[in-house]
């Protein structure tokens, strides 16, 4: 097995606080790894980690094979990263940010050129190359950014929340675009988020961080089905009786059929329930937002930052 990052037991102190109590998790070349957690998780600083920007405490941290710190420099030729925070030059054009970064990587000549032409059209915004980055809209804008990290051709691509402030067209439209480059270029994907949608939709796995641990990983359905089991709704015309062997109960002209995989019993449940006369079938999973409250009593989505308050300010 080839493994893009390998974590194991990273710890990281900020003085009195410990952003990161021991983690450890493994990305698979290819794969499109999500970290979800609510604000002051450790997402951030895991991040900064893995891309050379932050030295860990304790704990062994690799990408492709190469060890951090140590061996940063070689890192930083293998990664793409766009931050949380914007980092677009914003009186230049879009054809201009592309060509700085370029150079920086010691691209250049019809070489640098070519590859930003390739990178504009892959992007959707070869006809605003001339314009000036000001202008451009916030979705427009992280995809430049998503441009710009990937100039060097990275085998990962980091991204720190990114499509937190977007729009949920923008933020649709920028998850295209994450496939694309994941499918077409092969590339790694590893981003933070506090969007469950985010990660289920986006994501080959997960990792879930509270308080800087790790509370559970897997992939969008695995972590699902840690919390309950899915559960079927057939109306049906006539009043049905419940198939042998499949765990059901009837209420009036519905059966309601739970398994661990609902799609994999689906056909099956469908050929049995065709003689009530079926008028309607509804799916029910559990959410992610199910998984947090599961592992920690507090729903994901109502979290407004678990960062630590200060014990006592001297003024
Ligand atoms: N440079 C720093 N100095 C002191 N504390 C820090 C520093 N960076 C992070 N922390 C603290 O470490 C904890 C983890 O922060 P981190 O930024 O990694 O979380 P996060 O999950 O990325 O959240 P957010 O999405 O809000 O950035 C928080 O309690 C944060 O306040």
């Amino acid at each position: 097995m080839n493994y893009a990052i390998e974590v194991k037991d990273l710890r990281k102190r900020f003085g009195f606080i410990e952003a990161l109590k021991g983690i450890t998790f493994y990305v698979k070349e290819g794969e499109k790894f999500g970290f979800l957690g609510p604000n002051g998780a450790g997402k951030s600083t895991t991040i900064h980690i893995l891309t050379t920007l932050l030295k860990p405490d304790e704990g062994e941290v690799k990408i492709l094979g190469h060890k951090l710190p140590e061996e940063a420099k070689q890192v930083r030729k293998l990664i793409g990263v766009v931050f949380q925070d914007p980092a677009l030059d914003n009186y230049l054009s879009a054809y201009e940010n592309l060509y700085i970064h370029g150079r920086l990587y010691g691209l250049k000549g019809s070489e640098l050129r070519e590859r930003i032409i390739e990178s504009l059209k892959f992007f959707d915004l070869y006809e605003h190359k001339d314009r000036i980055v000001m202008f451009f809209s916030g979705g427009m804008r992280r995809r430049l950014e998503i441009a710009r990290a990937l100039m060097h051709k990275p085998k990962v691509l980091f991204l720190d929340e990114p499509t937190v402030g977007l729009d949920p067209q923008s933020r649709a439209k920028v998850w295209e675009y994450i496939e694309r480059v994941n499918k077409e270029y092969g590339i790694t994907i590893f981003l933070t988020t506090h969007y469950m949608d985010e990660a289920d939709k986006l994501c080959d796995r997960i990792a879930i961080i509270d308080h800087g641990r790790i509370i559970a990983q897997g992939t969008p359905d695995e972590l699902k089905r840690m919390v309950g089991k899915e559960v079927i709704y057939v109306k049906t015309e006539l009043p049905p009786k419940c198939p042998e062997g499949f765990d059901c109960e009837t209420k009036g002209n519905q059966a309601i059929v739970k398994a661990d995989n609902a799609a994999k019993i689906l056909p099956e449940l469908i050929e049995l329930m065709k003689p009530y006369k079926i008028l309607e079938v509804n799916l029910k999973k559990p959410t992610l937002d199910d998984v947090f409250l599961a592992l920690t009593g507090r729903e994901l989505r109502d979290e407004l930052g678990s960062a630590p308050v200060l014990p006592f300010r001297r003024w």
